[in-house]
């Protein structure tokens, strides 16, 4: 038996409090051709006077948690996402002046930062004046990987990364798709392109007789190759950007004769402000974590075999 189902004695009510755990916010600010980003993971946790729902069901207190996620999506764009501290400030006293049964609330924030990946230049006619600076890498290093392979006479390098999770805030679409009964996707034709890139490459290189590649500067330019691929392509699909990142590679580092991908594409879809009198100029996106499509592909030097399992986790 436990303590509180003991006949007879008195059951009471301790600390409770509640909200919506882990709004996935994205607010894109347009300054012309520069965007800037800012990406937070809210937690809302309210308490106050709510004996009632525990003890009776009552929801007359209760502003439900669905409406404080909707008030994380409507305030980053009502006051805009100067600063964690500054957007939790104003939820909290949102929350706690406009509900009179609510004391307490407590907002919890996660930034992912991100940085500028700096693109070689803006296309053609552009001159590099009005350089696009839409495009996004995620701080916090990717994971770099190496696997080799000697049988006595011949060596397999294969190098790679995982975890180099890239942002294109413009210059995506995805439309004319086979459509279904079962289809419901809205076309894009101005969507965030989001992915975190797992890459395998291998190096032409086998022989102990033949010039070994550097490789560092390999790794370095593969990096900066891959990032610039991902950030001058106006994608139509993953599947597109995917290619150009390949080919890039092949096209430029000529050690290398296979490259494969295993790109999760990280949805984000624009949250519908209209309810609330606000219209979303693509500027407030729920960002999902699952599911997600997951886009996987090799790209090959011409007459060269295909070498890279096509399981990444198995490499
Ligand atoms: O780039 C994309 N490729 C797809 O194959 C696909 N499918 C989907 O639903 N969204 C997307 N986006």
């Amino acid at each position: 038996m436990t303590e509180d189902s003991r006949p007879g004695r008195p059951v009471m009510l301790g600390q409770n409090q509640y909200g919506k755990a882990e709004t996935r916010v994205v607010k894109v600010t347009r300054d012309g051709a520069t965007h800037h980003i800012k990406d937070l993971n809210v937690s809302v946790a309210l308490s106050g006077d709510m004996d009632e729902v525990h003890y009776s069901g009552s929801n007359a207190n209760v502003l439900p948690t669905d409406t404080t996620k909707n008030t994380v999506y409507a305030f980053a764009k009502e006051h805009g996402i100067e600063s964690a501290e500054q957007f939790g400030i104003h939820l909290a006293r949102h929350f706690v002046t406009s509900q009179e049964a609510i004391r307490t609330a407590r907002i919890r924030i996660e930034e992912y930062a991100w940085d500028r990946i700096e693109t070689s230049d803006a296309g053609p006619g552009s001159g590099g004046a009005d350089r696009p600076r839409h495009s996004f890498v995620r701080q916090g290093r990717e994971t770099r990987l190496a696997q080799i392979t000697y049988d006595g006479s011949s060596w397999e390098v294969v190098s790679g990364l995982k975890d180099l999770t890239v942002m294109n805030s413009t210059n995506s679409e995805f439309w004319g798709y086979v459509k279904d009964k079962y289809t419901t996707l809205p076309e894009a034709h101005d969507r965030i392109l989001a992915t975190r890139v797992a890459a395998r490459w291998r190096f032409g290189w086998s022989d102990d007789a033949d010039p070994m590649p550097s490789w560092e500067t390999s790794y370095a330019e593969v990096r900066r190759h891959l990032l610039q691929a991902f950030a001058e392509t106006y994608s139509y699909s993953l599947q597109q950007t995917l290619y150009r990142m390949g080919a890039r590679i092949i096209d430029n580092r000529a050690e290398i004769d296979e490259v494969r991908f295993s790109l999760p594409n990280q949805h984000h879809f624009l949250v519908d402000l209209a309810p609330f009198g606000l219209k979303n100029d693509n500027e407030v996106y729920f960002a999902a974590d699952r599911p997600y499509g997951l886009i996987e592909a090799t790209v090959l030097r011409d007459g060269c075999e295909s070498r890279i399992p096509v399981d990444l986790t198995n490499l």
